[in-house]
């Protein structure tokens, strides 16, 4: 929760202890990567992931990358390898498209035969989303990421991806486990759904020069884009940090915040996907 300071006295005194602690980040080469990005642009693999892991929150939050599409993919619903993800779209070069969801629902044997002969990609729904998009991808379901993108994800922090379809790279494919997994009907697109989400999202803007009180007594925060100040430390585009706290923010540009706070999930897994079978 963001509370507006700007017209608020507050003496120094008064303000909560600021508990705030930047994140560092992991770098990951991807096939679907950049090597034109906005990251170690001298890499010698294109560049696809930067990875923040945060104790306190419990979530994984990354910014990908991306020049070619990444694999067919789902992750599973159940058990510890579950991942829910959200995405922010936070750049779209003209053209650029994501994956989420069947068209029309299919079987297993659909799926199979499409992630062989090369079409799955065909039967998923198509979006060219624009900068400020958010998406929640429901565990289980069919996705990929395609070209041109730069994106803020939130996930579970599992590592688990069971991959469909790969355009032919040579890495490992998954269709068995994928397919007891897969949601097989189209889904309605949801921005953040209630109750099966493991995470809550807040998506702030503020303008240059503004005065708040972020109120998250667990999260991690994005910097999607500006520059200003958390307590006393300078913030700059591109980190993560995670507050345990009441925090002051002052902006000195317009600035975009990622606020993640860990949800406790209400949803029985097994009884879900056994309904979805
Ligand atoms: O297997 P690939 O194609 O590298 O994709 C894996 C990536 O896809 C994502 O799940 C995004 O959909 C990332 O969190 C993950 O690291």
């Amino acid at each position: 929760m963001l509370i507006d300071t700007q017209h608020t006295k507050t003496g120094q005194n008064s303000q909560p202890a600021p508990t705030h602690v930047k994140l560092t980040p992991e770098y990951r080469a991807k096939p679907w990567g950049r090597r034109d990005g906005l990251w170690a642009p001298d890499s010698a693999q294109p560049l696809g992931e930067v990875i923040f892991k945060s104790d306190t929150s419990g979530l994984v939050l990354k910014w990908l990358q991306t020049s070619e599409p990444l694999s067919v993919q789902i992750h599973p619903q159940r058990g510890p390898g579950r991942k829910h993800e959200w995405w922010y779209i936070a750049d779209a070069k003209p053209g650029a498209y994501l994956q989420l969801g069947l068209k029309e629902s299919a079987t297993p044997e659909d799926i199979r035969r499409a992630a062989q002969d090369g079409s799955l990609p065909g039967m998923l729904r198509r979006i060219e989303p624009a900068v400020g998009d958010t998406f929640f991808i429901e565990a289980g379901t069919i996705h990929a990421l395609g070209p041109g993108l730069t994106v803020v994800e939130v996930q579970e922090p599992s590592d688990v991806t069971w991959r469909l379809f790969d355009y032919g790279r040579p890495r490992e494919l998954h269709l068995d486990q994928a397919l007891q997994e897969a949601i097989l009907d189209p889904q309605p697109l949801t921005p953040m759904p209630n109750g099966t989400a493991p995470f809550q999202i807040t998506h702030e803007m503020l303008a240059p020069d503004q005065r708040s009180m972020l109120v998250a007594p667990r999260a991690s925060v994005m910097v999607a884009e500006g520059r200003g100040s958390f307590g006393t430390e300078s913030y700059a585009p591109h980190q993560c940090w995670d507050f345990t706290d009441a925090m002051p923010v002052h902006t000195t540009e317009p600035t975009v915040l990622i606020l993640a706070e860990p949800v406790e999930s209400t949803t029985d897994d097994e009884t879900l996907w056994r309904a979805r079978k």
